[in-house]
């Protein structure tokens, strides 16, 4: 059975019934196969699994998507039902921020400030701060992250080391459309002409793996993503594409490293990355 809870207070009551491991999987609703997938893993790694929902109104811009953003907690819970979650905890922001804004906030450092930060100021000031309320609050063995947003996976991960949170942080691979479009919530923004374009991203991220393997350098790996971006995406406005060490570390990048990708879609915006492994390079003498 699936206990749904909005409260803290009725949190904390359902949480203290779950005896054995908890796996927690943070979401804002709108869930799809991606979240399912987060769910089943839980379950399997986990005795119990708790679910939260919540439209984080800390990590949107002023002129982002926050009021339009899909709210469908009846098909959600349905979802959490099937994939086996104990508790699903749903609550209101004035819940989440009893006292209004926060004053004192995760500090995510310099990666914080590129790449989805770079476009979306303060954006994992937000992430993180309700990330850690969140763990606090569900008190988790283990939390479960999608490879799909995969700066907040690996700003996750650096949080607990550095602020010693005792949790497990586990990263589950991104699930993808047959046609290779990784799922999102976002994408239900999309009408069918811009389904197609939102192809551009994975795409681009295929044909740089192919150029890796064929031995390609990081040069050409981008090149080749480059080219397949703007043959697919011609509509497609690029935010960013870039080769990077797979913890995101600044430098020269060698062997395994991540291609990300961050476009806009008509009013969408839409992230994609991939593991990348680049060829040694040819030594001469
Ligand atoms: N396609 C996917 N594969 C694996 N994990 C996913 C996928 N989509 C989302 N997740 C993960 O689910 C968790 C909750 O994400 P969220 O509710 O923001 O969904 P989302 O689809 O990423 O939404 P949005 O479109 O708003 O970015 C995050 O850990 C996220 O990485
Ligand atoms: C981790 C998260 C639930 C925090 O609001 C959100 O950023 C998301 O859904 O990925
Ligand atoms: N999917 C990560 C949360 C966000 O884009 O706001």
């Amino acid at each position: 059975m699936t206990e749904l809870v909005h409260s803290r207070a009725e949190l904390a009551k359902a949480r203290d019934g779950l005896k054995g491991t908890v796996g927690v999987v943070m979401t804002m609703g709108a869930l799809h196969s991606g979240h399912e997938t987060l769910l089943r893993a839980a379950r399997e790694r986990a005795d119990h699994v708790l679910v939260t929902i919540f439209v984080n109104p800390l990590q949107f811009g002023p002129n982002e998507d926050f009021d339009r953003y899909p709210r469908t907690l009846d098909a959600d819970l349905e979802i959490c039902r099937r994939a086996g979650a104990d508790v699903v905890f749903a609550p209101a922001v004035s819940d989440m921020y009893p006292d209004g804004q926060p004053v004192v906030r995760v500090n995510p450092g310099q990666l914080g400030e590129d790449l989805e930060g770079q476009s979306r100021p303060g954006f994992f000031h937000g992430v993180l701060t309700v990330v850690m309320k969140l763990l606090q609050l569900t008190r988790p063995d283990l939390a479960f992250f999608g490879e799909k947003d995969y700066q907040q996976l690996t700003l996750v991960r650096r949080m607990a080391r550095d602020l010693d949170v005792p949790v497990e942080v586990v990263g589950v691979p991104t699930v993808r459309e047959p046609d290779g479009l990784a799922l999102s919530s976002r994408n239900r923004y999309l009408s069918p002409e811009q389904r197609q374009t939102a192809l551009s991203l994975s795409a681009a991220l295929r044909a740089g793996a192919t150029a890796a393997e064929q031995g390609r350098d990081a040069g050409e790996v981008l090149a080749a993503a480059h080219r397949t971006f703007a043959a697919v995406g011609a509509d497609a406005r690029l935010d960013y594409l870039v080769l990077t060490d797979p913890d995101l570390e600044p430098g020269p990048v060698a062997g395994p490293a991540r291609l990300l990708v961050a476009a806009w879609v008509g009013d969408t915006r839409l992230i994609d990355n991939l593991a990348i492994r680049l060829a040694p390079p040819f030594l001469t003498t």
